[in-house]
């Protein structure tokens, strides 16, 4: 699995001052893709509880590769025979996430990382007309984020505007020392945003793919749809 990780990194190359560490999921085989095909699939898409329980199940593998990268060090745990050495990561994460579409995927890293701290935010498209839209920020609950590990979720990233302003958002309560953004599908042009807007010498992208385009509506393509009413329904 090590090897795994590995294989599947890049560099966003946007500029030379802007090399961020992406690593993008779709370019080893293995389970996850199976997931990542049946949230995409018109076919099956439409069964809620399992478009739920599968971007879970995305975050909960996500959750597991990125954990190789924390820094760990020896406990002594005491068994009821003796004392048995193990390594165990370190780092204080918190855990953020963008509502809505966020909360199944933070379910799946949440499983993996029970200690960590969390923080909620939300953005939402404000359509001024049928194209073109703000994104609001109107709620954030966080914990104090100095000096920790902040992974953000969400599975989409169309433009990537609604990631830079949580982040954003997020650093009015502290300076992390290292920042994860998790999506499971990123547009190029949305990779290249991070990359230009987020801190590179501290900002790893994890995706489980990355689609080339988005469309009028800022949708990605082929991308799945919209991922928080397929979770949980349309809103009006
Ligand atoms: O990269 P961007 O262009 O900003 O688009 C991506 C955002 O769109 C989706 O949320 P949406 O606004 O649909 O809200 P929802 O989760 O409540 O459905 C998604 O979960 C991201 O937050
Ligand atoms: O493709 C997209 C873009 C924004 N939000 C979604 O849910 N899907
Ligand atoms: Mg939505």
């Amino acid at each position: 699995m090590l090897q795994i990780a590995q294989e599947i990194v890049y560099f966003a190359h946007i500029n030379s001052n802007h090399i961020m560490k992406v690593i993008n999921f779709a370019e080893t085989n293995s389970i996850l893709n199976q997931y990542v095909a049946e949230i995409r699939d018109v076919q099956v898409q439409n069964d809620r509880l399992r478009f739920r329980r599968n971007i879970e199940r995305i975050g909960e593998i996500m959750a597991y590769e990125m954990s190789k990268e924390f820094a760990y060090s020896q406990k002594n745990i005491q068994t009821p025979l003796g004392i048995a050495p193990v390594q165990t990561p370190d780092n204080q994460l918190v855990l953020s996430t963008i509502l809505r579409a966020g909360l199944p995927f933070h379910q799946g890293f949440l499983s993996y990382f029970d200690g960590a701290e969390n923080a909620f935010v939300s953005a939402y498209r404000k359509y001024k007309d049928t194209l073109k839209f703000d994104i609001h920020i109107e709620y954030i609950a966080s914990p104090r984020i100095d000096g920790k590990t902040l992974i953000i979720t969400d599975p989409m990233l169309a433009t990537g505007s609604s990631m830079e302003l949580s982040y954003q958002a997020m650093l009015t309560k502290g300076h992390p020392a290292e920042i994860h953004v998790a999506s499971i599908i990123a547009s190029r042009q949305a990779v290249e945003h991070i990359a230009e807007t987020l801190p590179a010498d501290k900002t790893t992208i994890w995706c489980a793919a990355i689609d080339p385009e988005i469309n009028e509506h800022s949708y990605i393509v082929p991308g799945l749809g919209d991922a928080g009413d397929l979770a949980f329904g349309e809103k009006e």
